[in-house]
């Protein structure tokens, strides 16, 4: 069995990646049995050129969660017993910026990537795991979140969306699913770039929806993407402002007021404003009202909007509620 597995650097990653990209079952048969990829730390160990699952590394019985493409398990490696998250996505669905963009990527609030590699007809991609599991699942169990941890949570996520516009890169899928907690709760980190793009060096904003873009989640939406317009970083704090709605009320927004295809409303309608709980502290409602401008231009950007968070978190007294607590009745149940 041959196989090209090796422990190299983050752009040798990238430009395998790109080779991976659009690969389709109809290869031919050895295809099929193809091993090869590139393995970022030391704990992942290849043997003699191969990682393969069963034989070099196993998935832990949990299933974590599901990423765009695919799902996330618990792994270990056979030699090392180093576990981390692996989430796996045929072929078909891979997309080369998923790896293109957050190679290299080393920043607190961005999940570290530990490699890749295809198998067949599958690509595995290797994270660091997060034992706190995302920041969806907490909701879940929550209801909804007080709002001095929804205000940290957004703060923390910008820090990283920050980061990433800095590098030319836009995530393309924020959304509370995306966002990973450490153990104790208290640290995020921004993970999944199966929607991300690379933006263009001018700054200038650039066609999403073309070839082989897939939109990230529907209720999260930026007007400019629903409208086929040139998009920029800025679509990424008009989804960071959907998911302080989705923290703060326990559900998407736009969901309780319209029915699908809800794109035409994201285009059409004013922004979700109304969804801000009542209760809210001015300063929280201030933040909201910036990230959801629908001019993108007007629109605050991550570093800006991070600096009302950490004023309105102030405002509202620090971080003092505990990240698990009583469960709250979703708002929009109510
Ligand atoms: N650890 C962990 C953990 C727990 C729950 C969800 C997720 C999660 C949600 S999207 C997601 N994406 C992802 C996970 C990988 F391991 C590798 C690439 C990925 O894009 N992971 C991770």
């Amino acid at each position: 069995l041959k196989g090209n597995v090796i422990l190299g650097e983050p752009r040798n990653l990238a430009c395998l990646a790109k080779t991976w990209k659009g690969l389709s079952s109809k290869t031919c048969p050895q295809e099929m049995d193809e091993n090869e990829g590139v393995l970022l730390v030391e704990k992942l160990k290849a043997v003699d050129y191969e990682y393969r699952e069963d034989v070099h590394w196993t998935k832990c019985q949990s299933l974590l969660g599901t990423g765009s493409f695919g799902d996330v398990y618990k792994m270990e490696d056979k030699q090392t017993g180093f576990q981390c998250a692996a989430k796996k996505v045929r072929v078909e669905h891979f997309r080369a910026e998923e790896l293109t963009t957050c190679t290299g990527m080393m920043h607190p609030k961005i999940l570290p990537l530990y490699g890749a590699v295809k198998e067949g007809l599958w690509v595995t991609i290797f994270m660091k795991l997060m034992e706190g599991g995302s920041l969806g699942q907490l909701l879940k169990q929550r209801g909804y979140l007080p709002e001095d941890r929804a205000l940290d949570y957004l703060g923390q996520t910008l820090e990283g969306l920050e980061y990433l516009h800095a590098c030319g890169v836009l995530h393309g899928d924020v959304k509370a699913d995306n966002v990973l907690l450490s153990g104790d709760g208290n640290h995020t980190v921004l993970c999944d770039f199966g929607h991300a793009a690379h933006l263009h060096p001018d700054g200038g904003g650039k066609y999403l929806v073309t070839g082989d873009y897939v939109p990230g989640t529907e209720t999260h939406l930026a007007p400019e993407i629903v409208m086929g317009k040139r998009c920029d970083s800025k679509v990424d704090v008009w989804s960071s402002c959907c998911m302080m709605l989705h923290l703060l009320n326990g559900c998407h927004p736009w969901t309780q007021y319209y029915n699908h295809p809800l794109c035409l409303k994201i285009a059409k309608e004013p922004p979700p404003l109304r969804e801000i709980p009542p209760s809210s502290h001015p300063s929280t409602a201030h933040v909201i009202k910036a990230g959801l401008e629908k001019e993108p231009t007007k629109r605050a950007s991550a570093a800006e909007l991070r600096a009302k968070v950490y004023t309105a978190l102030q405002q509202v007294g620090g971080l003092t509620s505990p990240w698990r607590g009583e469960y709250r009745e979703p708002r929009c149940l109510q």
